[in-house]
């Protein structure tokens, strides 16, 4: 399937790679005055957050280092189950490092949440979260984000590492489905 197939299976463009570019830009120069003089650590959560990661690390001027985590609380449907499971832990220690959890969205916060206290008990100096995108009217927890890129809708999004049921991650923006994709 290329990306003329999946077009079909799209119903807008909400976020555009321009819009995504632009933002992240934002977002990396807001990160790079905060950090300054402090040694980085962004921890990417897989695998929803490869394509931000990969696109803000290269925006920000400072040296990070990366780590990642594998959760998953979606499975193949569109709600999370609430239960997160760990699929893949830090490869390294991140007592007394400046933490930054990167996500691709915070949808019901559940994920987050979870990951923020599990993070938290391990001792990091600090703990901030930077994500592309965040759906407020989703919210089941409040969580304090430090970075955000856009504030959408409470519609289910696909694209930009974003999937639904594995597929549509490699779309270079975020857009929604057409209905028939959820029925078929
Ligand atoms: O705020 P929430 O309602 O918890 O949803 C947000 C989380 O759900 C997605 O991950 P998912 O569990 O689908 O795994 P994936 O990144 O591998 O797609 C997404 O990448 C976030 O991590
Ligand atoms: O809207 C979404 N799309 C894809 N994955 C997700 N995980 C949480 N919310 C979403
Ligand atoms: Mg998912």
């Amino acid at each position: 399937m290329d990306q003329r197939d999946m077009g079909a299976d799209l119903e807008s463009v909400l976020v555009s790679e321009e819009q995504i570019r632009t933002r992240l830009g934002e977002l990396a120069a807001q990160i790079d005055a905060d950090y300054a003089g402090r040694d980085l650590l962004l921890v990417g959560v897989l695998k929803g957050a490869v394509m931000v990661m990969a696109d803000l690390a290269r925006a920000l001027h400072a040296p990070a280092e990366m780590d990642w985590m594998a959760v998953s609380s979606y499975g193949s449907g569109t709600k999370s189950s609430g239960v997160v499971r760990i699929l893949k832990d830090l490869d390294k220690d991140i007592g007394g490092r400046h933490v930054l959890v990167v996500e691709d969205i915070i949808d019901s916060g559940l994920t987050l949440s979870w990951l923020l206290a599990n993070l938290g008990s391990r001792g990091p100096a600090s703990l901030e979260v930077a994500t592309l995108l965040r759906k407020p009217e989703a919210a089941k927890v409040e969580i304090d984000v430090r970075y955000v890129g856009f504030e959408i809708p409470n519609e289910f999004v696909v694209g930009y590492g974003l999937d639904y049921a594995e597929r549509y991650r490699n779309l270079p923006f975020v857009g929604t489905l057409a209905p028939h994709v959820y029925s078929s």
